[in-house]
């Protein structure tokens, strides 16, 4: 469902946040259509974590607004905001080490309709199938990542936030990742994502969001980044 006086099915609007008395976003400023794949861009500590950790309700101290399916998710607790739709892969990835992928997989709860089913999410991708019976310490780097994507498909959620899944990874198996965003694009998934591998973030999103100092100073189509890669490349510092 979008809302109907802005046509999106998220935005934030004016979001800050804080740690103790440290604020760490100042007023940020951007918005994602149904189905749409944007990407948060910037240096290390610019708030790219922050905004997702302040959209979960995990960041508590935090102000402005939140609309997701034309309802504020501001004073909503992280429970609620999951239970509204949104699911959160963390950079650390949280796989339990002690556990199967099987057992992985089964964990998060069912929190809507739509969720896809463990037996669908072993298909759809097929190397959590092939090391389904192995423990969460034996996986590879790639492994952990698919499966902590795969691990949220189970709750029903249609918006995924999901922080760095390129992090650490060998080309060809950020690669595999893109081709997995790209499907759940195809079907339908709204998907935010915090990325500083610009090639990566070029091949999986529409629109790109450039973060500096806990605010938005630039959003760019990826025709747009591609034209003036210098500008972005100052954003990120590189
Ligand atoms: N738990 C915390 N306590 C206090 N300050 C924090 C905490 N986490 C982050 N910060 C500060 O908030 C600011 C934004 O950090 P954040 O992690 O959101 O940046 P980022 O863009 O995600 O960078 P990175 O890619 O390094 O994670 C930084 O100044 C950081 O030092």
């Amino acid at each position: 469902m979008t809302d109907h006086a802005t046509g999106k099915v998220f935005a934030v609007d004016d979001l800050k946040a804080w740690y103790g008395e440290s604020q760490a976003l100042h007023g940020m400023n951007f918005d994602l259509g149904e189905g749409e794949l944007v990407t948060l861009i910037g240096r290390n500590g610019a708030g790219k974590t922050t905004t997702l950790r302040s959209i979960m309700g995990i960041v508590k101290n935090r102000t402005g607004s939140i609309r997701f399916n034309g309802e504020d998710l501001i004073n909503k607790r992280t429970f609620q905001i999951a239970r509204a739709g949104i699911a959160y892969c963390p950079e650390e990835r949280d796989i339990f080490s002690a556990l199967t992928v099987s057992e992985n997989l089964s964990l998060p709860p069912v929190l809507r309709p739509g969720g896809i089913s463990d037996k669908d999410l072993l298909a759809q991708f097929p190397n959590l199938e092939r090391r389904k019976g192995s423990m969460g310490t034996k996986l590879s780097g790639g492994e952990q990542q698919m499966l902590a994507i795969a691990r949220i498909l189970r709750t029903g959620s249609r918006f995924l936030l999901l922080d760095e899944p390129s992090e650490g990874l060998a080309p060809v198996v950020v690669k595999e990742i893109g081709q997995q965003l790209l499907k759940l694009k195809a079907l339908g998934y709204t998907i935010l994502l915090v990325e500083q591998n610009l090639r990566f973030a070029k091949s999986v999103a529409d629109r790109h969001v450039l973060v500096e100092n806990g605010r938005v100073v630039d959003v760019m189509t990826t025709d747009a980044l591609e034209a003036d890669m210098a500008r972005v490349k100052s954003y990120l510092g590189v």
